[in-house]
């Protein structure tokens, strides 16, 4: 059985960000997810998770300057000290959190930069925040996102990302497969996640409709086969449910209750 995280930057958002946990634990959730914590101190945030029994699946690493349009530092050259620093933030969180798990986004590839920069100054960075969370028992994910929702971004297939976690061989550097991007930037979802897991390097998953990103029982995914594979093949991981639902957070999730262990589901 999946075990679900509630994404509180997507879901829930009809309440203020801290009391989208409690929200998130009354509809059956036992696990949450959200993009950035940085907002709220440590304490604050696992405080929340504490009173309301739940775990911290994944969050992720300090982006730079979001407001302005960066989605991440890891490709980007001359940002490297930022980005160690933000690691190193991102894992304090991590350990207040309780928390095994942090997304680091790759960043939007510059116009002018040569694409050998950007990969050498992507693996470096990958390579040592891997190390440096290895002590931590964390493991460092990666996303390949699709180029609609965010133009420019650096990792943006399956292909790639799997030849990067293969290039550096770290054990705790592992897959963010979000079936919404694949799906938009790639298809053929079922064997990709199958492909993930044969080879181990599977990390966490996330889902949502697709073409629009709302709750994942309509379009072109079919959610139950793929939750179907995960059980089939053995993957004890989260499943992040990263959507925005068309009408309400607790109205629609309907597609969820067949997977909710028996009592849980309240909506
Ligand atoms: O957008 C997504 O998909 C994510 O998982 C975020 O962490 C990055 O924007
Ligand atoms: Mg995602």
């Amino acid at each position: 059985m999946p075990r679900f995280a509630a994404n509180l930057s997507m879901l829930y958002t009809e309440h203020a960000f801290l009391d989208r946990f409690k929200a998130a634990a009354a509809d059956g959730f036992k696990a949450v997810e959200f993009l950035f914590p940085y907002e709220y101190p440590p304490a604050a945030l696992a405080d929340c998770l504490l009173r309301h029994g739940l775990s911290q699946a994944l969050f992720n690493a300090p982006p730079g300057d979001w407001a302005a349009g960066e989605r991440g530092l890891a490709c980007l050259p001359g940002r490297q000290a930022e980005f160690r620093a933000g690691l190193d933030r991102a894992l304090d969180y991590a350990a207040a959190l309780n928390c095994s798990r942090i997304h680091v986004m790759a960043g939007i590839q510059p116009e002018d930069a040569s694409p050998n920069a950007l990969q050498t100054n992507y693996l470096d960075n990958l390579a040592w925040a891997a190390e440096r969370a290895r002590a931590q028992a964390v493991d460092i994910c990666i996303e390949p996102i699709n180029r609609r929702d965010m133009p420019g971004y650096f990792l943006c297939g399956q292909a790639q990302a799997l030849k990067v976690i293969e290039t550096i061989a770290a054990p705790n550097l592992r897959l963010q497969f979000d079936a919404y991007h694949c799906q938009i930037s790639e298809g053929d979802v079922t064997n990709k996640l199958r492909q993930a897991i044969t080879r181990g390097v599977l990390g966490h998953v996330q889902l949502a409709g697709v073409p629009d990103r709302h709750e994942p029982d309509q379009g072109e995914l079919r959610v139950d086969g793929l939750l179907g594979l995960l059980d089939e093949l053995g993957y004890s991981g989260f499943v992040g449910c990263e959507y925005r639902p068309r009408a309400g957070t607790r109205e629609g999730l309907g597609w969820l209750k067949p997977w909710f262990g028996a009592g849980q589901f309240k909506g």
